[in-house]
């Protein structure tokens, strides 16, 4: 089942607890607007290459659209709903290989993109992001290019450069949520990081920060792989000495603290807690039974499909979802907007302060649905959501 039929269907399932009425049940589905443009650039060699770019804006009843831009060969409206942010929510991409792609020819794609969709973003209309395959340096291409037709306009993307107006810890911010998420979820066991093991899958911005807190709290992470190799160590990688090899090599491979594994083989390694910080879908009817963790966290978008769901589910194992483990980059893009509306910048203290009380607020929110409707934190993330998209549909009128 792809990305966008399995949140679908969680909606679906919320939406029947919840007793939406077909109306509104229909118009919270449908995306507000799908916008999908060519972008064709000269390469470096003078030949030329199209792309396809697209932005599918969701929903805007709670405020501007707000997600990330994908480089890559694809939920937003929940998640910001979940995390309490006054934003709706969209997402895009551009598929294509950056891998495959100079830094001179992605920013001409960047470019070219912007060009066709400026009039469709903004500040106050849909706020993009980074996400896979795209990070701060392709945010202020957007804002460069954005700006020549609107007039210098930070707030037009976040995730930026902090020289460009970016916020102090957004860089860091979704793996730190993330290893908050971890932590409160731990609390309702008696559990903490000491000793407990962990596997992370994806050593890009969320994975390799994810890793490094868990690193500091005293958590032992005992399996890591990334598209170029995986790594293992039954006590613990030295998660600064893997991040000097990354840098160095570009690669985990001929990691000498640990030894070289499959890398789908992190998925059903021997852990406690299971942190996915890749692709969608990686946890499916092929594997989930060979799952050896206790608690996986969802850092990734969707990582796992339906059916893993309810294998995962009879196991016992318990699922942090992505809506809400992962919020913690979309919550300091939120801080990263304000500052640059006020004009004003936080010191880095004060956003990891807000981001962990937004964390905890969701989390007690989330564990509050869980005990009205009697359902696991899947769904007690999505009614969260989606009910308060559905009140703010019905005060504004539009379900009429
Ligand atoms: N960057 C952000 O603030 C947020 C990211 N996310 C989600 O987190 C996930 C990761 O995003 P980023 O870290 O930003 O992307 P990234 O591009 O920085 O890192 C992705 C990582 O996944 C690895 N990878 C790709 N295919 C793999 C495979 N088959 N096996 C193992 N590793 C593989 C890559 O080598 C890389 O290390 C995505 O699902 C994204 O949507 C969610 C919320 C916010
Ligand atoms: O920071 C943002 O606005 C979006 C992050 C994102 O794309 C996500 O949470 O999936």
């Amino acid at each position: 089942m792809n990305a966008l039929a399995a949140t679908n269907r969680n909606f679906q399932l919320a939406a029947r607890i919840l007793g939406l009425d077909s109306k509104l049940h229909k118009s919270l589905l449908i995306p507000f607007r799908e916008i999908k443009v060519e972008c064709t650039v000269p390469r470096d060699d003078g030949s030329f290459v199209s792309y396809i770019g697209f932005r599918i804006q969701h929903d805007n009843a709670r405020g501007p659209m707000k997600g990330g831009i994908r480089y890559h060969p694809e939920l937003m409206t929940w998640k910001t709903a979940v995390a309490n942010l006054p934003y709706g929510g969209a997402k895009g991409g551009i598929g294509c290989n950056p891998r495959e792609l100079t830094v001179s020819e992605l920013q001409r794609v960047t470019r070219v993109f912007t060009q066709k969709i400026h009039d469709l973003i903004g500040i106050h209309r849909d706020v993009p992001a980074p996400d896979m395959g795209t990070n701060s340096q392709t945010m202020a291409w957007i804002l460069d290019e954005y700006s020549k037709f609107h007039g210098y306009s930070p707030a037009v993307v976040t995730g930026k450069p902090i020289e460009l107006g970016g916020s102090l810890g957004r860089e860091a911010a979704t793996g730190l949520g993330v290893v908050f998420a971890t932590e409160f979820l731990l609390d309702e066991y008696g559990m903490s990081f000491a000793n407990m093991k962990f596997a992370i899958q994806g050593f890009g911005n969320v994975g390799s920060w994810a890793a490094s807190f868990i690193h500091q709290k005293g958590g032992k992470v005992v399996a890591v792989s990334d598209i170029t190799g995986a790594v293992k160590n039954p006590n613990g990688i030295d998660i600064p000495a893997l991040l000097k090899h990354k840098e160095k090599a570009d690669s985990l491979k001929d990691f000498e603290g640990g030894d070289a594994m499959d890398l789908n083989d992190v998925l059903v390694h021997e852990c406690d807690v299971l942190i996915p910080c890749a692709l969608g879908g990686v946890l499916n009817k092929e594997n989930a039974a060979d799952v050896k963790a206790k608690f996986i966290i969802e850092a990734a978008n969707h990582p796992t499909d339906p059916e893993a769901d309810e294998i995962l589910s009879r196991k016992g194992v318990t699922i942090l979802p992505d809506i809400y483990a992962n919020s913690g980059g979309v919550t300091v893009s939120y801080f990263e907007w304000v500052q640059n509306i006020q004009g004003f910048m936080w010191e880095e203290e004060k956003v990891n302060y807000e981001l962990k009380r937004y964390m905890k607020r969701a989390f007690n929110d989330i564990k509050a649905m869980c005990h009205t409707h009697n359902c696991n934190l899947r769904m007690g993330a999505f009614t969260l959501g989606v009910n308060k998209v559905a009140r703010a549909t019905v005060l504004r009128g539009w379900e009429a």
